[in-house]
């Protein structure tokens, strides 16, 4: 999917949600685990019941390579019921040697056909470029993360003083372009998300930290929104497990639907 058309369904939306997929075993409502594919069944209701406000879906890879061959039937089907219109993420944070990396890049891209990845950039240029490669199809590179350890390495000083996150920014743009390569930033940081802006003020963001990790979505808007809308913005189980009983769908449903009102007007108010 290319960059005009992913600007298109959130303008069509009014909306720049992207539901995540991390899907548990030990916490889908206990009736759908007498089902031969308790992980799909479960996908499938939430994406029933969200599409319409959703214009991205990211499934956490974890949450499925834990489960085995399995598992990763279960993400396949997944990713096959996915509506084409809508952008999908492997939220994989992959990254390694070139001669590896392609390999990564032909599973997500070529054996799965995600439309985008996350991507590590501690292995520097030639660990990312690979993915790069594949036509209409994107990298999703770490930059300023949303968990408490994000302070350990990503903004600590390097050369001219710049925080590590801005060299991972300045340099990965050298690489790649805003048509191929966005960015993850939590939601957690805040008026923070304003310098990632300054840094890359085209690119499209892969925000996590909504909801259950407790990042503000109008200081997101606020801070961090630009002409394109450039926003993704993610909420996992703060839908997906919004009710742990039958009526599951339908709490998810309710999530996604307050959080589209939400960036409606936040939409109108910093679009
Ligand atoms: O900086 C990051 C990068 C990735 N994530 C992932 O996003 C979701 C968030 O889930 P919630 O349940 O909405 O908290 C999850 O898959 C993380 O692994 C992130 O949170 N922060």
């Amino acid at each position: 999917m290319d960059k005009k058309t992913l600007f298109g369904n959130i303008q069509q939306k009014s909306s720049f949600l992207c539901v995540g997929l991390d899907t548990d075993l030990a916490k889908i409502p206990s009736h759908l685990l007498k089902e031969q594919d308790p992980i799909f069944a479960f996908n499938r209701e939430i994406i029933d019941k969200t599409a319409d406000f959703a214009v991205a879906y990211k499934p956490n890879i974890a949450f499925y390579e834990a489960l085995g061959p399995k598992g990763w039937e279960s993400l396949q089907k997944t990713l096959d019921y996915i509506p084409k219109d809508i952008f999908t993420i492997a939220d994989a944070k992959r990254g390694d040697i070139g001669n590896t990396s392609k390999l990564y890049a032909k599973a997500f891209f070529e054996q799965m056909d995600f439309d985008s990845i996350t991507v590590a950039p501690y292995m520097g240029q030639d660990s990312v470029s690979p993915f790069l490669e594949f036509e209409d199809k994107w990298v999703i590179l770490l930059a300023l993360t949303s968990n408490g350890g994000s302070s350990d390495f990503q903004v600590l000083e390097t050369e001219g003083g710049k925080p590590l996150f801005q060299q991972v920014l300045e340099k990965s743009q050298r690489w790649g372009s805003d048509d191929n390569l966005m960015y993850v930033v939590g939601a957690t940081n805040g008026a923070k998300i304003a310098e990632v802006r300054k840094y890359a003020p085209d690119h499209f963001f892969l925000v996590p930290g909504v909801g259950a990790q407790g990042g503000s979505l109008e200081e997101v808007a606020k801070y961090g929104m630009n002409s394109n809308c450039g926003l993704l913005v993610n909420s996992s189980r703060g839908i997906i497990y919004a009710s742990d009983g039958a009526d599951f769908g339908d709490a998810a449903r309710a999530e996604a639907s307050k959080l589209q009102q939400e960036m409606a007007r936040l939409l109108e108010k910093y679009g």
